[in-house]
């Protein structure tokens, strides 16, 4: 203990030995963060004052969450002689504090995922397959901007600790235990003991020499060096330190008071004595709600909630975030990022504190011995009217046990078919970009290969090359499928040259891209199609443990009027059974009943075979959400209890980063006008695609927001967030419930009902345009000649004109057009024939005109009559 206590004495004397200015520039200084943590670059210009610091965030992997959370807290730990050797000319990682020290306002660059994160690949959500997932992309991190970290705080600490000595030499009060723990160092001043206890000599020197020995009750380890950053979780950070200040000091008044002026100042103190004392008092006062060193946020907060953390006026926050470019308001969101580098100004360290953890659900490892080949899952994609619905007909026609079950094929989003040899593929049913795309949104790349159609008579259309883009970009194989090789037309050559620009390069030109001519109006080419399907397959090694709990990706969900809620699903591995509880996205429940492919109610359900289950306790899932079993139902049900509460703080973030340079744009340009819509439908699928379709008509000027798009019937609650929210309520193949109509009734929400989607996209894109600001445009009525002008001292100029064309009329707009330049833009005071006003003139008739503030006319000058028409935009021509 007393090796311990002369070794803190040796680390920390040099520090409470420097003079304040010292110690300002030290408290500017940050102990060495951790490497992973962030890289801090420091541009030396010469100029001490002048030195900027660049902050070069580095962000955490998902797995390395609870690691780098732990870090944090040990990074804080940093012992004193980490932080001395900090500042005296080490390496360290000096990180600033001031505004100026900021070569830029922000630091991060986001990845525009769902989840609005930054560049922190943690705010995906990563299955346990090692998929990405932004559904809950909360983020999963601790963001170490390294702020004030252990050095600041502790040179924090150090000035409060002298300020605190010189008074507390002069009182009588408690010394709370609490502090003694935190500023045990063996130079601390002396200072009365607990009512009772033994009672140190004052000093008259506030750091005077003093025999007491180190105050520590808890073992020699100083931990005033660390600040609150240094704390273990559950002890009082700085913050609670500088109350006991406040204590401290209110106790020193109170002794001063009973023992009265004279008494006080009867042992030698003069009277600056006393007014210092009282400086001092105000001093530790004003500290008392002083920023604390750390504090724990969520992925975003209001300004108000970061103010009440950080013990400061939200006024004073908001400041300072328009000074770093950002505009908000008290109630304003601000991000994690954001609310680091705010309270990086303020000493402050923040950590991100995530629900991520509580919503992943561990995997087990797989066994190399129990791995099996698995099936081949297949998406058909391609352009338009290329055939892909037809190809896929044809397939499943193709489906021995379809045949033999009378041709019944339960429509269930996926499917699979059987060939003759025995073999099995699994299609998804649902061909085309949207459902891969809001799959691959979720980070679900179900599928293994794709099924390029392209029509041999088309050829490659836009359409094409984007499936071409999305196959690529989920690494899925592609087999180019030439349909409509039945049409004279059709050419596989002419296809084969234009893929080839897409690197798809034929196997007999030397590449490695499979081409099969079909045709699915009549059959032909579909088995070898499948053949080579399963020749891919085959090459890609396609394997799976059939032996763990039950994993893999909802493909699409619907309520089902008999059975609720119903979920296809498509496994990755293990096995389902019948009673098993699972996480389904933010839902969960245990398996009721299980159907196959072809509405067979099935016990047990393997990797890759599409099932449709039911026994979803709530909510319906969406396409591509990840599908777990879990060990027991308390488990599904906190898991996805912490995953709705991790969707609803994404939900609520709504963080709106304004710049200055967009606030002042938005000042000068029109205000964008805002659609909002709810959409209800019976599958999710389509509810998705209908959503991602309506999403597109957005413009510069006319955004389209989709609250919200789920499957299921129009209820009361969606009439509500209607209602509140300002939104039309788009019904897709459901109607609103009896209460729902008489609600919307009510509350004057319009809720409009389709069964084809084309109609849905042709009445949204009249509503756009309808708020389209129309565009004017002049419209030349008739044209009149100045012949002679008359000076009247009444009404000024008066132009003799002759009409040349068209009409005129009193309420005409006018440009007086000189030499084929437009003088002047006004309308007409007076329109006269001889000495009558009249309402209009027609060609060939004289007239005399005057002009309603504008007189500058000479003779041959042409008054051009015109109207303003409004003209409808169309949505085609806004963009
Ligand atoms: N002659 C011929 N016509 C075909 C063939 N395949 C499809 N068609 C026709 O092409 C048209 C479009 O076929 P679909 O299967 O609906 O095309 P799709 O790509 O699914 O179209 P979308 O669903 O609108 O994207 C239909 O009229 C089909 O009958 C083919 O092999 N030969």
């Amino acid at each position: 203990m007393t090796s311990e206590s002369e070794k803190d004495k040796k680390e920390e004397a040099p520090l409470i030995k420097k003079d304040k200015r010292k110690q300002e520039t030290e408290s500017k200084i940050d102990a060495p963060s951790t490497k992973e943590d962030m890289q801090v670059a420091t541009t030396n210009t010469g100029n001490k004052d002048a030195k900027k610091k660049r902050i070069v965030v580095v962000s955490k992997k998902p797995t390395e969450y609870s690691k780098s959370h732990k870090n944090t807290n040990s990074q804080s730990t940093t012992t004193p002689t980490q932080a001395a050797s900090s500042s005296s000319g080490k390496p360290s990682s000096p990180s600033s504090s001031s505004i100026q020290s900021l070569d830029r306002p922000r630091v991060h660059k986001k990845a525009g995922n769902l989840a609005g994160g930054s560049n922190h690949t943690t705010s995906t959500y990563s299955s346990p397959t090692g998929r990405t997932s932004p559904s809950y992309g909360s983020g999963n991190r601790t963001t170490t901007i390294n702020s004030s970290s252990s050095y600041g705080s502790r040179s924090t600490t150090t000035q409060r600790y002298e300020q605190t000595s010189s008074y507390a030499n002069h009182t009588n009060s408690h010394a709370p235990s609490y502090r003694s723990r935190h500023e045990g160092g063996s130079d601390r001043p002396q200072r009365p003991h607990s009512g009772g206890g033994q009672q140190y000599p004052r000093s008259s020197h506030p750091q005077g020499n003093n025999s007491r020995p180190p105050y520590r009750p808890h073992g020699g380890h100083n931990s005033s060096g660390a600040g609150a950053g240094g704390r273990t979780p559950g002890q009082k950070p700085a913050m609670v330190a500088e109350t006991i200040d406040l204590t401290r000091s209110a106790g020193a008044a109170k002794w001063a008071a009973s023992r009265g002026k004279k008494n006080y100042q009867g042992k030698g103190q003069s009277q600056s004595d006393s007014e210092k004392f009282f400086q001092q008092k105000r001093k530790i006062i004003n500290t008392t709600q002083a920023v604390p060193s750390t504090i724990d946020i969520m992925e975003s907060i209001t300004v108000s909630d970061l103010a009440k953390k950080m013990n400061l006026k939200a006024s004073d926050l908001i400041t300072k975030l328009m000074s770093l470019g950002v505009m908000v308001t008290i109630n304003g969101q601000i991000d994690s990022d954001t609310a680091t580098i705010l309270a990086e100004e303020y000493k402050c360290k923040v950590n991100v504190v995530s629900l991520y953890d509580e919503t992943v659900i561990e995997t087990e490892k797989d066994n190399p011995e129990d791995l099996v080949t698995r099936n081949p899952i297949v998406t058909i994609m391609g352009h338009v009217d290329h055939g892909k619905t037809k190809t896929l007909d044809a397939i499943r026609s193709a489906d021995v046990v379809s045949r033999e079950a009378g041709g019944i094929t339960q429509h269930i989003g996926a499917y699979q078919v059987t060939l003759p040899s025995g073999q099995q593929i699994t299609f998804l049913d649902t061909p085309g970009h949207e459902a891969f795309s809001a799959m691959r949104e979720r980070g679900a790349s179900v599928t293994d290969i794709v099924v390029l159609v392209v029509s041999g008579v088309e050829g490659v259309m836009p359409q094409t090359r984007e499936a071409i883009k999305q196959a690529k970009e989920a690494a899925a194989p592609i087999i180019v499928a030439v349909n409509k090789m039945d049409l004279p037309d059709a050419s596989m050559e002419r296809i084969q040259q234009q893929l080839s620009e897409f690197e798809l390069i034929p196997e007999s030109w030397g590449g490695s891209t499979i081409f099969a001519p079909i045709s699915a109006l009549t059959g032909s080419g579909i088995n070898e199609l499948l053949e080579v399907i399963l020749l891919q397959a085959e090459m890609m090694e396609l394997t799976t443990n059939p032996k763990c709990a039950a994993e893999g990706h909802v493909i699409e969900a619907r309520i089902d009027p008999g059975r609720g809620i119903a979920a296809t699903v498509l496994l990755s591995r293990g096995t389902l059974h019948v009673g098993d509880p699972f996480v389904a996205g933010i839902f969960y429940g245990k398996i009721r009943a299980m159907y196959n492919d072809k509405g067979q109610r099935i016990k047990e359900a393997y990797p890759a075979q599409p099932v449709e289950i039911t026994g979803f306790s709530e909510g319906t899932p969406k396409a591509g959400d990840p599908f777990q079993v879990t060990k027991d139902e308390a488990m599904a049900r906190q898991v996805a209890s912490k995953r709705q509460e991790l969707n609803k703080l994404e939900e609520a973030k709504n963080v709106k980063k304004i710049s200055l340079a967009n606030f002042m744009e938005n000042l000068s340009t029109k205000e964008q006008k805002e659609l909002r819509l709810i959409i209800k439908g019976d599958v999710q699928g389509s509810v998705e695609a209908l959503k991602q379709s309506l999403e597109k008509l957005s413009n510069n000027e006319i955004r389209l927001t989709v609250l919200s798009a789920t499957a299921g019937a129009i209820v009361e609650q969606d009439v509500k967030s209607a209602a509140t929210s300002d939104a039309i309520i788009i019904g897709f193949h459901v109607r609103p419930t009896p209460k729902a109509q008489l609600l919307a009734d009510q509350e004057k929400v319009e809720i409009r009902k389709y069964n084809l989607i084309y109609e849905v996209i042709e009445d949204i894109t009249l509503a756009i345009e309808g708020l389209l600001t129309p565009e004017l445009r002049e419209q030349v009525t008739g044209q009149a000649e100045i012949r002679k002008v008359f000076a009247s001292s009444k009404v000024g100029n008066i132009a003799g004109c002759m009409i040349i064309s068209g009409v005129i009329t009193r309420k005409s707009r006018i440009h007086v057009i000189r030499d084929s330049v437009v003088m002047g833009d006004c309308t007409i005071a007076g329109l006269k024939r001889e000495k009558d006003d009249v309402k209009e003139v027609r060609e060939g008739f004289e007239c005399g005109i005057t002009l309603q503030g504008y007189s500058d006319i000479k003779m041959g000058d042409i008054l051009e009559a015109y109207d303003i028409h409004e003209i409808k935009r169309r949505l085609n021509s806004s963009k």
